[in-house]
This record gives structure tokens, sequence and C-alpha cells, in this order.
């Protein structure tokens, strides 16, 4: 595997009983790489995200972090490992009976090493990185908007400096406006920290402003993968129905207005 590889996915399949979800699919995740996993409802996206984050067993194939295989880690090296990514899932990211400060410290207390002095200082931190004001650490989740609820669940995924986020529809169920502001957000911290990051999303908007590559899942595997307008030209029915409505065509305009496509992404053979 090479250095500038975070994961390396081959030949994986994952199933449940007999119902194979994915079969022969081939991915990478490029270090320092924001990519964007999308395609149609029960494609497989979220199924793929959990495997990569060692919670499903894998049925065939492999799936390499860190040069590590899923496969083969022991316990004490999956729980090393586990440490070097953070998770935003789309249901229950915050803990509702546990005030903000609580929901960010939790990782930071599983982990073990910290002074309760240090854990105050950095959940100050990472308040602030996500954009919070320092009196928000004192509310509980109930209080909050839901911009800021994503934005505490950002800081608790990035609590323990990590090297990946694994973010399964991040934008989900916020208005266009607070949606814009966390791409933004994202994208500032990325460019600042470097962190690789694997995501779900339906958002063309946020996929137009976060995602380096998109990998389009259909019929079990990675259908196409590349920069989003290189994907878009691909043809295919659920590319089509994606990327090519009115607000899509508005979009890619746009983009490539601003960076003209390369070549096409060779249709699948
Ligand atoms: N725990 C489970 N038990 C059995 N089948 C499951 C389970 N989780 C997912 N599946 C099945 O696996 C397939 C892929 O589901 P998955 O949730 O990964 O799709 P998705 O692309 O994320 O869909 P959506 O966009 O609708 O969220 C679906 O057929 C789903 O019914």
């Amino acid at each position: 595997m090479k250095a500038d590889t975070a994961i390396v996915i081959q030949d994986l399949g994952t199933r449940f009983g007999s119902h194979w979800v994915h079969r022969h699919l081939d991915l990478c995740v490029h270090t320092g790489e924001v990519l964007a996993i999308v395609g149609g409802s029960g494609s497989g996206k979220t199924t793929l995200l959990r495997a990569m984050m060692g919670l499903l067993p894998i049925a065939e194939g492999t799936i390499r972090i860190f040069d590590l295989d899923l496969r083969t880690l022991d316990h004490g090296a999956g729980i090393a490992l586990r440490q070097r990514w953070g998770v935003l899932f789309q249901q229950g990211a915050l803990f509702s009976a546990l005030t903000v400060f609580e929901n960010i410290a939790f990782p930071l207390r599983e982990w073990g090493h910290l002074s309760t002095a240090d854990i105050g200082d950095l959940v100050a931190l990472k308040l602030q990185m996500v954009g919070l004001k320092p009196e928000d650490a004192w509310k509980l989740p109930a209080e909050l908007s839901g911009g800021m609820i994503k934005r505490v669940a950002l800081a608790r995924a990035l609590a323990l400096e990590a090297e990946i986020l694994f973010l399964d529809e991040p934008t989900s169920g916020l208005d266009p406006i607070a949606a814009a502001d966390f791409d933004a957000l994202l994208r500032n911290l990325h460019q600042d920290i470097g962190f690789s990051v694997v995501m779900v999303s339906h958002d063309l908007d946020t996929l137009a402003a976060t995602a380096d590559r998109v990998a389009v899942l259909a019929d079990g595997r990675v259908l196409t993968v590349g920069p989003l307008l290189e994907v878009a030209q691909v043809d295919h029915p659920y590319i089509r129905a994606f990327f090519h409505g009115e607000r899509g065509e508005r979009l890619l305009a746009a983009l490539a207005k601003e960076c003209p496509p390369r070549e096409a992404a060779p249709a699948p053979g």
C-alpha cells in the first residue's frame, strides 16, 4: 500500500444472510482527500461505511486502513486503529442526557490518558474550531439548533485528532443555509488539518463544495470514481437521474465555469 492511500478496498463482498450488498467492489481513499460516496437508495453506501469502520463482517476481499488489514487485526490493534478516526452519523449524533461539554469530552475520557484540566482545554479548543461559543458547552442537545448539533458532533468526531473522518449524510435535516455553513466549516477544517474524509451524501451542493472525488455505487460495486464533473459525464441511469435534473445541471454549469472538466471518466466495462 502506498503512503498516499489511507484506505484500500479490494474485491470486497458484504452480505446480510443470502443478500449480497457488495460484490467485487474496489475503492481507494487517498490520504488527505474528501471522497464522497453516492448511489441510489439501498445501493449500500452506509453498509460500505460501516464495513470500513469494522462494524460489519467482511464476506470476501480485503479492507486495509493505514496498511492494516481489518480482518486480521487483534483486539488491541483494532482499538488503536479506531482512535485514528472520527465518525459523524446521521442519527443519534449526541448523547441527549449529556451537555455539549460532556459529549465532546466523551472520547477524550474514554482514551484515559488525559487530566481533567487537559480535557477542559481540549473541549474549549474543539468548540472554538467548530464555531461554537464557550457558553454553549453547558447546553443540552435539546437546547441546540440542528446546525449546532452537527457542529458538536463534528467537534466530538475530531476530539482525538482524527486522521480519517467518516460522515454519513452530514447535512441531512439542515436548511440550505445551515447546510452551506456546515460545508464551509468542513472545507476549512479539512484545509487546516488535512484529515481524509469519507462521506456519504445525497446533497449535490455538499458534493460540489467539499468533495475532491465522488464514487458512485451501483450494482454492488463502484461504477465510477473521479472528480464530480467527470463522474457526471458517465452515461448511466442513476447518474443521469442524480446529476442531470434542473438543479444538478445548474450546479454543473457553475462548476464547469470555475474549473473546466478534464477527460470524461471511462464508462464501466
Ligand atoms: N442490518 C441489516 N440487516 C439486513 N439488511 C440490511 C441491514 N442493513 C442494510 N441492509 C440492506 O443492505 C442494503 C444496503 O443498505 P444501505 O443502508 O447500506 O443502503 P444505502 O445506500 O445507504 O441506502 P439509503 O440511501 O436509503 O440510506 C439494503 O438492501 C438494505 O436493506
